[in-house]
């Protein structure tokens, strides 16, 4: 059977950047699988995730102040800041600024909402910042759907080190640097043992998850992928592409915050 195209689907092929969707021109997501596939992506998960260079970056711009949203800092107003469109938007500007054009899989050039439930974004201790439901939400909802409008694709940790190296650059980003520490994926690339690194730029980011067994009811959102159940029945991992939506798995009470397995 055919399936047609879901809505997210459908607008991650019109989300051409030559903004056209003519029956000649490839979309977005092709261009962006055949630059994945040509530049072959990362060879180990060690160095997707770069972290000795990371641990570097971490003690020269002395990160312990700002893990777990700032609970270690001795100045209780310090980095408990919360990101708003402004944030995302300069994340944006840091990836387009930097990444080699070649290696750029991202079209979009600024942030836009990808929730689809009304959410508030609130600090507190001990997870940090945490992502909250205004209203109740039945389960089985999707609250959240990607279409990679606001997620980076890095092919390269040399490209990752270029991006946060340009946000420690202003004053005004260099605290972002710690939080893109926090706020990143390393994924598998579909029928490869290649690697690609992930950055999303919205508040999908500041989901918080559990730490103990006890807790594990509070989990109450969960990705699905399109992906995966459409063109990809037999990945075991996602590219970036994937957790295209994260649905409602019980419902949801107002003022509860969603938390995701990871
Ligand atoms: C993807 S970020 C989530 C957003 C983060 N709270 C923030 O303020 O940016 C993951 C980080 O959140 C914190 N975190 C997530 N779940 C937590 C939990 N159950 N308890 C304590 N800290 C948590 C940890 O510092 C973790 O490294």
């Amino acid at each position: 059977m055919t399936r047609s195209p879901s809505p997210v689907q459908a607008s991650l092929e019109n989300n051409s950047s030559t903004g056209g969707n003519h029956p000649s021109q490839k979309s977005f997501g092709e261009r962006k699988r055949a630059r994945i596939q040509s530049q072959g992506g990362i060879k180990s998960r060690d160095s997707a995730w770069d972290r000795d260079w990371i641990r570097r970056i971490s003690k020269e711009l002395d990160c312990k102040k700002v893990d777990s949203g700032g609970i270690k800092s001795e100045d209780p107003n310090a980095y408990n800041y919360i990101p708003d469109k402004e944030t995302w938007n300069a994340l944006f500007r840091a990836y387009h600024a930097t990444v080699d054009p070649n290696n750029e899989l991202m079209s979009a050039t600024e942030y836009k909402n990808s929730w689809r439930v009304p959410i508030e974004v609130k600090f507190h201790r001990p997870e940090g910042r945490g992502v909250y439901a205004k209203e109740f939400i039945p389960k089985g909802t999707r609250v959240w759907s990607s279409t990679t409008r606001n997620t980076a694709t890095f092919l390269s940790p040399q490209d990752r080190r270029k991006f946060i190296q340009y946000l420690m650059k202003d004053p005004k980003t260099r605290h972002l640097a710690c939080d893109v520490r926090m706020w990143v994926d390393v994924m598998r690339l579909q029928n490869t043992t290649n690697f690609v690194i992930c950055e999303t730029f919205d508040e999908a980011v500041l989901l918080n998850t559990v730490w103990d067994e006890e807790t594990d009811g509070d989990v109450n959102i969960e990705p699905q992928s399109i992906s995966l159940s459409a063109d990809n029945p037999d990945r075991d991992e996602n590219d970036c592409f994937g957790n295209d939506h994260f649905v409602a798995i019980r419902d949801i009470q107002a003022g509860e915050q969603f938390r995701i397995d990871y």
